[in-house]
């Protein structure tokens, strides 16, 4: 199985969780948090971001998966809390296939330079 297929999957058993889905808070962890709104949502991934920076810290690869794999399921249900697919994030990965961070920093840049100019 692919890892795209993967991720839709999964997004497809978070939107399931939605409340409006009929995702009860009691049963399962996703609709909880959908529960508790945008917020708590955000402040998951901001937790799981801290937790993926000190397993790597400490050197700890397996930690560093386990943190990774928390962190990409939290930002998977913000994804979904603002009606967003994986899909999304991987066409504007593909976007940027062979364009250089640097290329695309200095273009961005010039597009600013441009906007401010006008
Ligand atoms: N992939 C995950 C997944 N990864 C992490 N988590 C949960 O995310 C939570 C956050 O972890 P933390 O380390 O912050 O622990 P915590 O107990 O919440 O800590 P505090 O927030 O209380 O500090 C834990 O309860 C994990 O169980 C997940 N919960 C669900 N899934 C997937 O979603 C499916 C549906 O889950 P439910 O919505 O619970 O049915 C599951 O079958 C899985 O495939």
């Amino acid at each position: 199985m692919s890892s795209d297929n993967s991720l839709e999957q999964l997004a497809d058993v978070i939107e399931s969780r939605k409340l409006a889905n009929g995702g009860d808070p009691e049963k399962s962890y996703i609709s909880r948090l959908f529960s508790k709104g945008n917020d708590a949502i955000l402040k998951k991934i901001g937790e799981e971001a801290t937790e993926v920076v000190m397993a790597a810290k400490d050197g700890d690869a397996r930690k560093l998966t386990n943190e990774v794999a928390d962190l990409w399921f939290h930002c998977m249900i913000a994804l979904s809390a603002f009606d967003l697919r994986p899909a999304d994030v991987i066409a504007e990965l593909r976007r940027r296939e062979g364009l250089s961070g640097l290329e695309e920093f200095a273009l961005r840049k010039a597009q600013q330079r441009d906007k401010d100019g006008e």
